[in-house]
């Protein structure tokens, strides 16, 4: 079953496009990595598929609908975690979630539960009435990501999240991750790490200057670079070959 459906999507800030007739998909519990050098277009393909950006051409459906179709459908069926924390200097964590548990009409008794879990999994317990303003960079970066993980929605969107988070709050990440796919959800996700999207993709979207260089496995990049026995690092340094080739063309 798809998710996630992008199809011929043409799209940026000004007249001048940035994505160049994007297309690819998500299926129920696959994580999908879109990896690319900066500026590749990654961040801007989130803001498309999350509705911050329209589309000049092409179109997005989550779960079959597009956003103008069924706005309320569309935003509840996903949660995103930015790239740079956004969060409300006169909330403690604790009204953070709270607030996400009221966006997303969340069950008293479920929230009980999951904000325990999740406060235990990123070792916040004590922070509970803490202001962001007394928080380091990675425990800001964590309450987003304990928002995003306190809801149940189709789709994860998770924009470059291991910068920034020591290596036992990336393992919680993976962790969260990693279950929510076991109940079906699917995870859309742009890094620069890439030993961890090698590990942890089920498939790789490789943007290049706003379109899609490959896509799939990594058997299948691996073909698509006729490079059989490449790592992640080894294909995207490809990539980059292709562009100064490019730009020295
Ligand atoms: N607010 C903006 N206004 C105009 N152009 C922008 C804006 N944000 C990004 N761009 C341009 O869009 C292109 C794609 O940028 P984007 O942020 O999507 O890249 P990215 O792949 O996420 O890069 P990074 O790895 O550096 O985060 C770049 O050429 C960038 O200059």
């Amino acid at each position: 079953m798809t998710v996630l459906e992008v199809n011929n999507v043409t799209g940026g800030y000004t007249r001048k496009p940035v994505l160049h007739d994007l297309s690819f998909s998500i299926g129920k519990g696959e994580l999908v990595g879109i990896i690319g050098l900066n500026g590749a277009g990654k961040s801007t393909t989130i803001k498309h598929v999350i509705g911050t950006m329209n589309a000049t051409k092409g179109e997005i459906l989550l779960n079959g609908k597009t956003l103008k179709e069924d706005p309320a459908l569309y935003r509840s069926s996903f949660s995103y975690i930015p790239e740079t924390p956004v969060l409300y200097d006169e909330l403690t964590l604790l009204e953070h979630m709270q607030l996400t548990a009221m966006a997303y009409n969340l069950e008293e008794s479920i929230f009980k539960v999951r904000l325990e879990s999740l406060l235990k999994e990123f070792r916040m317990e004590k922070r509970l009435n803490w202001f962001p303003t007394h928080f380091s960079k990675g425990m800001r970066q964590k309450i987003m990501i304990m928002c995003a993980f306190l809801v149940s929605p189709s789709l994860y969107i998770i924009d470059e999240p291991f910068v920034g988070l020591d290596p036992l709050g990336i393992q919680s990440l993976l962790n969260q991750m990693q279950a929510r796919k076991e109940e079906g959800a699917s995870v859309l996700m742009s890094t620069h790490i890439l030993a961890t999207a090698e590990k942890y993709c089920d498939r790789i979207l490789l943007l290049h200057n706003g379109k899609i260089r490959a896509q799939g496995t990594m058997e299948d990049l691996r073909a698509a670079f006729q490079m059989p026995n490449a790592t992640l690092d080894d294909l995207y340094i490809e990539m980059t070959k292709e562009q100064q080739n490019e730009q020295f063309a």
